[in-house]
């Protein structure tokens, strides 16, 4: 990639919604109008307290080109998707008079992609959305496929829509000022895209873990692009989870009932890394998944500073918070689990004595 010139990856329509590209680069705000579109008036630029000064900068400019556009500050992380803060998005657009021709831009990590695509996903049934994540979380999964939503005390995501953005502006500058655990935090999700479809993604992590931790690693750009073709390679076919889409969701069956086993406070690419270890567990422990291809988990996590474990005497609190999971059907659980490297399938309704052993394999 040149410094001017992005890579451009196309996500297909699918379920009737329009294609859009995820570009991924350097310098990208220049390219904000061109995805706003001719018929925007007003642009709400979303962002976390921490990205201030960003969302301010993206404000400033939008208004030099014309724009009336204002900046609304969101509490970070996962405190951002709660109904109060999408309630007080939507009064702040009512009073802009924010039309169905305007246009709401995300700037920030995950919680605030979701939450961004959840108020444009619902103030008059549907506005356009940009994103512009700045984590590398962000960049490789959730700012891509069109999956937006909030929390509620009852479980992770449960409130949301289907919703695509218009446009992924990935500037890989952003990633410069983002703390170490947040960094890391993603690449449990660029990890999941290598065991669920891309290896060589593994064996670049593997070659120099140390590397994968920070921005100015060798491999950072290969890294996110090979993360979001299988991102976009999957949403392209199945936006709105009829099948295919379920894949995505490797490690998240145990990894949603952590984070509302924590309130939400743990984040969410450390909880998706302790199960996506139990999903290899249970893969193995069902017949599916050869030893090796299951210890690579643990080994290829840890390397990069992702946790393993978590608490023992959870496991009942667990269970029945994975029941709301999206993949369940009535009563029955199903998880995704591996066949082999790169061969995602849904295991359903597990013989309970093999969940409990597989947790054994992560409790401490
Ligand atoms: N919609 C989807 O398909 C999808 C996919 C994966 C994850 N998610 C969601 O994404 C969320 C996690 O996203 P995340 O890991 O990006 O965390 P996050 O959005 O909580 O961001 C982590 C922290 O970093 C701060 N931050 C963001 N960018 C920064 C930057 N460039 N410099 C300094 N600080 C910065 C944020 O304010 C926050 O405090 C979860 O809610 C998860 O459920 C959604
Ligand atoms: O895009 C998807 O589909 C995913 O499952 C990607 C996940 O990484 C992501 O965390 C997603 O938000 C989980 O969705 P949910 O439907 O299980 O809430
Ligand atoms: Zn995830």
């Amino acid at each position: 990639m040149s410094e001017h010139q992005p890579i451009r990856i196309t996500v297909g329509g699918s379920a009737g919604s329009a294609p859009y590209d995820v570009l991924v680069g350097r310098w990208l705000l220049g390219e904000l109008p061109a995805v706003i579109g001719p018929d925007a008036r007003r642009v709400a630029v979303l962002h976390p307290e921490a990205l201030a000064a960003t969302g301010e900068a993206i404000r400033e400019d939008l208004a030099a080109q014309g724009y009336e556009a204002i900046a609304v500050q969101l509490p970070n992380a996962e405190e951002a998707k709660a109904v109060e803060v999408a309630a007080y998005c939507w009064s702040v657009l009512g009073q802009t008079k924010f039309t169905r021709g305007d246009v709401v831009v995300g700037v920030g990590g995950g919680a605030t992609t979701d939450l961004a695509g959840f108020v444009a996903a619902t103030w008059l049934r549907g506005v356009r959305w940009i994103a512009v994540p700045t984590t590398v979380l962000g960049m490789v999964d959730a700012a891509v496929g069109g999956k937006t939503g909030i929390n509620t005390a009852e479980g992770k995501n449960l409130v949301g829509a289907f919703h695509p953005p218009a446009g992924v502006l990935c500037d890989l500058d952003a990633l410069e000022s983002l703390a170490v655990n947040d960094y890391i935090g993603g690449l449990a999700e660029v990890i999941k895209a290598g065991f669920i479809a891309d290896p060589v993604i593994l064996d670049l992590i593997e070659a120099d873990p140390q590397a994968a931790r920070t921005p100015a690693g060798p491999h950072t750009a290969e890294l996110i692009e090979r993360s979001i073709r299988v991102k976009a390679e999957v949403v392209s076919q199945d936006l709105k989870e009829s099948g295919l889409r379920e894949i995505l969701n490797y490690g998240h069956t145990l990894a949603h009932a952590i984070e509302k086993n924590e309130r939400y406070t743990w984040r969410h690419g450390a909880a998706v890394s302790v199960g996506m270890v139990f999903a290899a567990e249970l893969g193995r422990l069902a017949g599916r998944l050869d030893d090796a291809t299951a210890d690579r988990h643990r080994a290829v996590l840890e390397s990069v500073g992702l946790p393993l474990t978590y608490r023992g005497d959870q496991w009942p609190r667990l269970l029945e918070n994975m029941k709301v999971d999206k993949k369940s059907r009535g009563d029955r659980l199903r998880f995704i689990v591996l066949n082999g490297l790169g061969k995602p399938v849904v295991l359903e309704s597990p013989d309970p004595a093999v969940l409990v052993a597989a947790y054994g394999e992560v409790s401490r």
